[in-house]
């Protein structure tokens, strides 16, 4: 591995040490350097298959493997939204529907490099917790790899169709009277037993995968002037951001974006202090939201996320559910994107900012949609249904037929 680990919180830095997840001095995160050798020109990582998920842009990468564990996920659509970005005003807003992706949110970037790793260390087994898009990710690439997988998740608080995808991949699932929260406590202390290798976001080799994202805007339309994302443990716009910065550090890229988080109301520890003018978050014990995948009080990534927003210039957002809500139906129904509800978050971001008069009309913005719509069948009955019932061929055609008139 060509990398070294730094800490977060106090700069000290150590070389690579496997399962070395915060700093031996202070307790901080670590993140992982990255010391690449050669680097080619970007339009050589373009020409590389797609198939190669996030190894094609090995060079970015800490780890060189041969085998890595990979099902090509990345390269997701970047889908220009016209109808809202007129409506919203701003230059071109753009969704980076990660919903795409072989188990259908952004975790499988980083479920790529987390369990390549844990093959290289021969763990024996890996262990997640989850409010439900980590564990289906952590499921499916250790299913791949023939690593055990267990998972810890929030009894009750799972969206079914990602409780489905971990049973599917023969995950064992041990369901807690608890929150995520709880759920990853009990993960740090498995953490420390030499059978487990963790693959929640407190590793910062799963956040190099995720940081493809960045490069992946890069390639299609430069660095766009903001991007807006979802915040629950706060990996995923800390990895965003570190992309973008090592596309500068390399001299690929000479400009960055501002990062946006959003937090939903009710799960807002990070966004509701930086609004507040606070300079460190305020945990809650009883996160609550319709957006369950960001049902989280205590995000273990805050401070990463932090100097995410406040170095790139940008901002944290708080949001209601029904905000989260209509911007999901928003998607949905004027641009032919399903999300999950917190993957429309950072969508309701963009329109309250927009509302409060953040944008000057010229930016090019990029909301990241973290989830797809399929995760969550539930979340449909928020909305109004056309749902009719038809006794035989000749009622289905005039229900139809009867319909349009009402539509039309
Ligand atoms: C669909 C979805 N969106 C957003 C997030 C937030 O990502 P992060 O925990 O990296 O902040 C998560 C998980 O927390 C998620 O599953
Ligand atoms: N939304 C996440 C919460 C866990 O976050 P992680 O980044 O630490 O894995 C999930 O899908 O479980």
């Amino acid at each position: 591995m060509r990398a070294k680990l730094r800490c977060v919180r106090c700069g000290a830095e150590y070389d690579v040490q496997p399962k070395m997840f915060s700093c031996p001095k202070c307790g901080g995160l670590l993140e992982v350097v990255i010391e690449p050798e050669e680097l080619p020109p970007f339009s050589e990582f373009t020409k590389r298959s797609r198939m190669k998920g996030i190894w094609r842009f090995a060079e970015l990468l800490p780890v060189k493997s041969g085998s890595p564990v990979t099902m090509g996920e990345g390269n997701t659509p970047l889908i220009r939204l016209e109808k809202l970005e007129k409506v919203i005003g701003v230059r071109r807003l753009y969704a980076k529907f990660e919903g795409a992706n072989p188990t259908g949110s952004f975790k499988d970037r980083g479920m790529s490099l987390a369990v390549t790793v844990a093959k290289e260390v021969k763990a024996r087994a890996v262990v997640a917790a989850s409010t439900g898009n980590t564990a289906a990710s952590a499921a499916a690439y250790s299913a791949r790899a023939g690593l055990k997988t267990f998972l810890i998740l929030p009894s009750g608080k799972v969206a079914l169709g990602k409780l489905a995808q971990s049973l599917l991949h023969g995950a064992v699932v041990v369901e807690l009277e608890g929150n995520f929260d709880a759920a990853l406590e009990a993960v740090k202390e498995l953490a420390k037993m030499p059978e487990f290798y963790p693959l929640n976001s407190f590793n910062p080799w799963r956040l190099e995968g995720q940081k493809t994202l960045a490069f992946e805007l890069f390639e299609e339309i430069g660095v766009p002037d903001v991007v807006v994302v979802p915040v629950g443990n706060a990996g995923n716009i800390s990895a965003i951001w570190k992309g973008f910065k090592e596309l500068k550090e390399f001299g690929y890229s000479e400009a960055l974006p501002k990062m946006v988080g959003v937090q939903a109301e009710g799960a807002s520890p990070i966004a509701s202090a930086f609004k507040a003018g606070l300079n460190a978050p305020l945990f809650t014990d009883s996160p609550e939201t319709v957006a369950t995948a960001i049902r989280i009080g205590k995000p273990v990534n805050w401070m990463k996320a932090w100097k995410a927003v406040t170095e790139s210039g940008g901002t944290f957002e708080v949001v209601s559910d029904s905000e989260i809500i209509r911007a999901q139906r928003l998607l949905a129904r004027e641009e032919g994107v399903a999300a999950e509800p917190a993957g429309a978050a950072s969508l309701a971001g963009v329109v309250r900012l927009a509302s409060e008069g953040y944008f000057n009309g010229d930016e090019v913005v990029t909301v990241v949609v973290t989830g797809h719509g399929l995760k969550d069948p539930d979340s449909v009955k928020f909305h109004p249904a056309n749902k009719l019932t038809a006794l035989n061929v000749e009622d289905a055609v005039e229900k139809v037929v009867s319909a349009l008139k009402v539509v039309a």
